[in-house]
């Protein structure tokens, strides 16, 4: 299924805009799973079996996989979301960019080595290094405008013609790049305002929004300016809050308790 139908098919299923970041680090297992042969799929299995009817999206952040050799647990962590949670679309948050020769080698991986249902991509490089993801018209292509990080504006903010830059992305993706209606941008929780300035320009286009929890974005922000009119075009995301609530025998329960109080929040906020 095309990666949009299925996000407004989960938005709606799971009443949810959470989106579960799968950022594993052994160091803040529970005890009983540190040092287990297969420790990074079991620690995120359970994570994921415990919060799918709760989510509208998985994101692994593929570094911290690659960081611990683990890619082979990442294939077989994709492969397990899409047979036991049919529908709850897999982002692959790998932030990639390079020339078009090469970025094709890099959809291959995302798509057909991972199986994953949309990417991350650095659009610096500039149209031709996202084109071959584009034209996989059924995966979505989730490109960084004005990330969640102190230092975000760097170079995001500068003067574009009379513009900060991260517009100026906005606009040029949600006008010219999105031919296919497969494109959505990263906008952090911790900018609300310029979250806003983004939705302003790209209307009812998705945003993900990393910057909760570990980060302190703050929920009601990025409803008040980021939810479309009926309420959706969000996918919220949050890797440490909910994946490191407990540290016990019962972290995936804990995991589960921290999604759902999330969602329960963001729903307050969401037709406000
Ligand atoms: O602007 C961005 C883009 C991506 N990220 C990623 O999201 C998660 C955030 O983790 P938390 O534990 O919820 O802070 C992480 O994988 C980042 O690589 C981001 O934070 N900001």
């Amino acid at each position: 299924m095309h990666f949009m139908q299925s996000l407004q098919q989960a938005w709606a299923r799971n009443d949810s805009l959470v989106c579960v970041g799968l950022d594993p680090e052994p160091a803040k297992f529970p005890v009983h799973l540190r040092g287990k042969p297969d420790a990074v799929f079991e620690f995120c299995r359970a994570i994921v079996d415990a919060t799918a009817d709760l989510v509208c999206a998985f994101k692994p952040q593929i570094a911290h996989f690659a960081a611990l050799r683990a890619e082979d647990a990442l294939e077989r962590l994709i492969a397990h979301i899409h047979q036991q949670h049919p529908g709850v679309p897999v982002i692959l948050d790998a932030k990639r960019g390079d020339i078009g020769s090469t970025a094709q080698h890099y959809v291959t991986e995302a798509f057909d080595r991972y199986g994953a249902d949309a990417v991350t991509l650095n659009p610096y490089l500039g149209r031709d290094s996202v084109q071959p993801f584009l034209d996989r018209a059924d995966k979505g292509v989730i490109l960084l405008c004005r990330t969640s990080n102190p230092g975000g504006a760097d170079f995001q903010a500068l003067d574009c013609g009379g513009a900060p830059l991260y517009l100026r992305v906005a606009e040029t993706i949600a006008r010219e790049w999105n031919t296919n209606d497969n494109c959505a941008l990263v906008t952090g929780a911790t900018w609300p305002e310029e979250l806003g300035n983004v939705r302003s320009i790209v209307g009812d286009m998705p945003l993900l929004v990393p910057g909760i929890g570990a980060q302190g974005g703050d929920v009601e922000a990025v409803l008040r300016h980021g939810r479309t009119r009926d309420g959706s075009g969000l996918l919220i995301s949050s890797s440490r809050a909910i994946l490191y609530a407990g540290n016990g025998e019962d972290f995936a329960e804990a995991a589960r308790t921290a999604a759902q109080e999330l969602r329960d929040t963001i729903n307050r906020y969401r037709h406000g």
